[in-house]
């Protein structure tokens, strides 16, 4: 891997300290950082450079996915580590950061490789793009890389606003925009799955999938990020960037080559044929929901009204169900429905598969359940598939069973996210990370959404915590025929009968 400086803003912040530290660490172990690499953290705080190496070591042993840090490894790891003070708006602060990058490219040899991380508030990103190239930090023999951290924008125009301004100091190949869930193993695995199986590949498509289901449900509420939640809500902090990245995976087309333009391309295809919401539709396919007090994994928790930092007449969204079609050859008539809530019953990321069944009649007096293949994304890792089969304990009545495909194993030692995509950005593959016209498009498809939300268009349904969501998300389902699977309410009436 060619050597070079890993410039990090926000070094002193809490996603450097949970994320990007403990990565590097560990790729470190992996022997996966370029042989030489200068590595400097930025941040408004004065602090020497072994106090910021004492700060980087601390993170690793609180947050680490692995132990391994014996003191002799440490040190040499720390070593990579630099600190300056820098003010995003002071333009003499860009120029000792240069003479520091400029230093240490010398003394360790590094070709002028440049790499800069912005784990900052993204109303900084413009100043701090524009000042890169003002300072001549932009300015290289080598190459020079941005990695961004969502939310790309508030809105569509803000987006648009935001990439034209970036776009002056970096071109879109040289841009890496992270969206977490492109690094989780499942959802890169998802292109292998369909592409590198004759067997799904050849059910992939609209003749033999019923409907695709994409939940994404958290157990936590909004923590202490109240002030960016309640200007965001579900719809800005999930689906436009996670939960729609899911289901470009899911739906995109087999790309002619294995490779990051053409797998892009497919995406980018997928929500080209994303059919497009007026307000009526969004009335009619979108339902939104806000928690209020309940019980999750026992503890009792308050509502979204009485969480520190929200308004207490806050109208935000803390849950989202939508059912969405996509307007190709492949995919007509199939609804993809997702959701994704806050302090729900359970912590879930999936998607299902639900396939057609067009033998059902044949077998009089059973009723057959679908063939479903689930993908379990977070926390678990686990492919499963449902098929029917005779049970010899109830008369060779025809039950549902489940093949799990266990990866919990091996996903002991994956990497993480941040791992992953740090280590595809050092080697200039852009797969997994998205594309400035995929921003675009979501952000597009989300507008009306928004507009009808803001002007309070549709009902705001008061969910429990601890639930699975509003009723209503059900009736997305209902109307087509269909319920969210595993059968989440049927488990929770069983509960309450065994109580
Ligand atoms: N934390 C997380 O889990 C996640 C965060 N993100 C995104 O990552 C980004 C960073 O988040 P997070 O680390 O949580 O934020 P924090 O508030 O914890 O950290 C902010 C960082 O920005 C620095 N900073 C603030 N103002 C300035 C300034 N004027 N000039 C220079 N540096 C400044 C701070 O340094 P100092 O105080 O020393 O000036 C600090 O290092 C945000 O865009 C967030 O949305 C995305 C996903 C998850
Ligand atoms: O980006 C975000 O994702 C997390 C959920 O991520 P996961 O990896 O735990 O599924 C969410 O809690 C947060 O609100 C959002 O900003």
């Amino acid at each position: 891997m060619e050597s070079m400086t890993f410039v990090l803003f926000g070094a002193t912040g809490d996603l450097a300290k949970r994320k990007i530290f403990p990565a590097l660490y560990n790729l470190y172990v992996d022997q996966k950082l370029p042989q030489s690499i200068s590595i400097i953290g930025l941040g408004r705080r004065d602090l020497s450079h072994s106090d910021f190496q004492e700060k980087v070591k601390d993170s690793i042993l609180d947050f680490s996915r692995r132990l391994e840090h014996e003191a002799a490894n440490m040190g040499e790891f720390l070593d990579y580590f630099r600190y300056s003070t820098l003010d995003v708006n002071r333009e003499e602060d860009y120029q000792s950061l240069l003479e520091l990058v400029r230093q240490r490219e010398k003394e360790l040899h590094l070709e002028e490789n440049r790499m800069f991380y912005l784990s900052v508030a993204p109303e900084f990103f413009e100043t701090i793009a524009l000042n890169i190239k003002n300072s001549g930090l932009g300015q290289t023999n080598g190459w020079k890389r941005l990695i961004i951290e969502k939310p790309f924008g508030h809105d569509l125009q803000s987006a648009r606003e935001l990439n034209e301004k970036l776009s002056r100091a970096f071109e879109e190949e040289e841009i890496y925009r992270i969206d977490h869930y492109l690094g989780k193993p499942m959802v890169q695995n998802l292109e292998a799955l369909s592409f590198a199986n004759p067997i799904l590949q050849s059910l992939w498509n609209k003749e033999h999938i019923a409907n695709v289901q994409i939940t994404a449900s958290e157990t936590v509420g909004v923590e202490k990020r109240a002030g960016y939640y309640d200007q965001a809500g579900a719809i800005r902090d999930m689906v436009q960037n996670h939960m729609l990245q899911i289901l470009m995976m899911t739906a995109m087309a087999k790309p002619k080559t294995i490779n990051a333009a053409e797998i892009r391309h497919e995406k980018r295809k997928v929500m080209e044929s994303l059919r497009p919401l007026k307000e009526k539709e969004v009335k009619n396919d979108i339902v939104r929901g806000q928690y209020i007090s309940g019980e999750v994994n026992g503890q009792k928790v308050q509502s979204y009204l009485e969480e520190p930092g929200v308004s207490p007449f806050s109208n935000t969204d803390t849950f989202v169900a939508a059912r969405l079609w996509i307007d190709h050859p492949s995919w007509t008539e199939v609804p993809f429905y997702i959701r994704t809530g806050k302090r729900m019953k359970e912590k879930s990321t999936r998607i299902v598969i639900e396939f057609k069944n067009k033998e059902n009649q044949k077998y009089k007096n059973n009723q057959m359940n679908p063939n479903l293949l689930i993908i379990e994304i977070n926390p678990n890792e686990n492919i499963s598939l449902q098929l029917n089969s005779k049970n010899p304990l109830n008369n060779g009545k025809i039950t549902p069973i489940r093949i799990d495909f266990s990866n919990n194993q091996i996903s002991l030692g994956v990497p993480e996210a941040y791992e992953r995509l740090i280590y595809d950005a050092f080697n200039g593959d852009s797969t997994f990370f998205a594309h400035w016209k995929e921003v675009e498009l979501s952000w597009e498809w989300v507008q009306p959404i928004l507009h009808v939300f803001e002007n309070n268009l549709v009902p705001l349904h008061k969910y429990q915590s601890g639930s699975y969501g509003p009723a209503a998300s059900d009736s997305l389902l209902l109307d087509n025929g269909f319920k969210w699977w595993p059968d989440e309410r049927l488990q929770e009436s069983k509960v309450k009968v065994h109580n």
